[in-house]
């Protein structure tokens, strides 16, 4: 095995061809003669039947799956699931779960299956939730989590546990752990949080402590990278389509009528994209990824008056991180996590729009503005989210009982692995938009491409 030495959490394994697998830690690599068992599931009922249920400690996942025939193996992650030995007796579990960041469809279903897979597959009992986010680990109490009190949390949105920004303190929520004497610590939320749980686990590493941290990342917007998707944003784009729906019903209804919706996406546009090309609605989808103008050639009000003229009605849909820049302000705020605070740019544009269409007479216009943000997260998960979920908590709790730790689990190319946290929070996934998506996108709504804005014009200021 090959490690670089450099951070103790990257382990690089390379292998012929250029396979290269970029490992998660295991208890192992610091404590020294820990004790195995074999895994429970062996005489589980259900699963004893499986053949090849356990999974081989060779299987890995390849990260890259169109490759040409001399493109090298490439980057792997290690494939998730059962092993036929753990590293925990079922008896000495203590697990704790906590939720962090904003909500998303599913998070519910997540913590259920993270306490009915501990119980049913290993017989471990003792699982606490921590109350609201990582701030609750030092200044909450805790609730014990048991298959009874989880069984229909998953048909209700938010999170059971509360959730919560800022308040990471590391060496208060380890010591905490340690006081509570937790061995197995599952962190659910977004990439603030999965920089949060990699302190946690280098804290603990440090302390040498028996802990494993799994992470299961969370992310509405879909912005963490490497994993094909994040659970819940399924949910969130259907229900974008009811916001969506109704501006193009109100649109339709009246002379001239624009529909605007705004939705969830601070850096990355992927709600707004995929909505815009499940409902074939919408006239133009404004993400951050893709700056816009307004006036001028080929710039938003030109396009608006066009479609006006041929349709006699249009819906737009905008991220709510996109054309910040052409908001004006003067402060720019944060929330306690540090997250930069954004401005309502739906109710901006749509003001824009009025005036305009006003001042210059162009035609007279009926706009309505809806904001569903909330209303897409704050639901229970769809089936496909809910057995998605299941499947990424049954993973991570896999892992845990295996000995690893420091990763997420993560579903890379349809298979569930366990990916380092470096991997996942060293950079955002956004739309790009020289990708076909993007592509895709333009040619359903015929939108401008907002790439030449006229010379002249002040390029993203009206
Ligand atoms: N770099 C960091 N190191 C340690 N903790 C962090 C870091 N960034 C954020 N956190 C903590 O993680 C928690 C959640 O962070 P944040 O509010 O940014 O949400 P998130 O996990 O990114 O989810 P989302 O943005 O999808 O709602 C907060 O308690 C915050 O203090
Ligand atoms: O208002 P809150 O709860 O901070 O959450 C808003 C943010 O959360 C996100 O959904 C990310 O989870 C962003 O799209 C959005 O800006
Ligand atoms: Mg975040």
């Amino acid at each position: 095995m090959a490690s670089n030495g450099v951070d103790e959490q990257i382990k690089l394994v390379e292998g012929p061809a250029g396979y290269v697998l970029e490992d998660v830690p295991h208890l192992s690599d610091y404590i020294l003669d820990l004790p195995t068992y074999p895994n429970p599931l062996q005489s589980n009922a259900a699963y004893s039947v499986v053949r090849q249920y356990f999974v081989d400690e060779d299987d890995t996942v390849q990260e890259k799956i169109v490759v040409h025939k001399d493109s090298p193996r490439g980057t792997h992650f290690r494939r998730a699931g059962p092993r036929q030995k753990v590293y925990f007796k079922p008896s000495d579990v203590r697990a704790c779960i906590v939720t962090c960041g904003g909500l998303c469809p599913g998070l519910n279903t997540v913590i259920r299956e993270i306490v009915c897979g501990l119980h049913f597959m290993y017989g471990v009992t003792e699982v606490i939730g921590v109350d609201c986010g990582f701030r609750g680990f030092y200044s909450k109490n805790t609730v014990a989590l048991t298959p009874k009190t989880v069984s229909d949390i998953h048909k209700r949105g938010g999170t059971i546990l509360g959730t919560s920004r800022g308040g990471h303190d590391t060496s208060k929520i380890v010591d905490n752990i340690q006081d509570r004497e937790i061995n197995q610590v599952y962190i659910i939320g977004g990439d603030g949080t999965q920089k949060g749980a990699n302190a946690i686990y280098k804290e603990i590493r440090r302390r040498g402590l028996k802990v494993a941290v799994a992470g299961i990342p969370k992310t509405i917007d879909n912005d963490i990278p490497v994993i094909d998707k994040s659970f819940g944003f399924d949910t969130a784009v259907e229900e974008a389509q009811r916001a969506i729906n109704a501006a193009h019903v109100e649109a339709t209804s009246v002379e001239n009528g624009i529909g605007i919706v705004k939705l969830m996406g601070r850096y990355s546009g992927f709600i707004a994209m995929y909505a815009t090309l499940a409902s074939r609605d919408v006239d133009c989808c404004l993400i951050p990824e893709s700056p816009f103008y307004l006036e001028g050639k080929g710039g938003l009000y030109e396009f608006i008056a066009k479609r006006l003229r041929e349709n006699g009605h249009m819906v737009i849909v905008i991220a709510e991180g996109a054309g910040q820049d052409l908001v004006a302000e003067s402060i720019e705020q944060q929330d306690a996590s540090g997250n930069k605070l954004l401005k309502d740019v739906g109710l901006w544009m749509s003001l824009k729009i009025k005036e305009y269409f006003a001042k210059h007479n162009v035609m007279d216009i009926t706009l309505k503005y809806i904001d569903p943000t909330y209303m897409i997260r704050a639901i229970p998960a769809n089936a496909s989210d809910n057995v998605y979920s299941t499947l990424l908590a049954q993973s991570a709790v896999h892992g845990a009982m295996a000995g690893y730790t420091g990763f997420v689990s993560g579903l890379v190319n349809g298979r569930h692995t366990y990916i380092p946290f470096n991997r996942i929070t060293e950079r955002q996934n956004k739309v790009v938009i020289t990708d076909r998506m993007w592509a895709r996108m333009l040619s359903s709504t015929n939108q401008p491409s907002f790439m030449n804005p006229p010379k002249g014009t002040t390029e993203f200021t009206d």
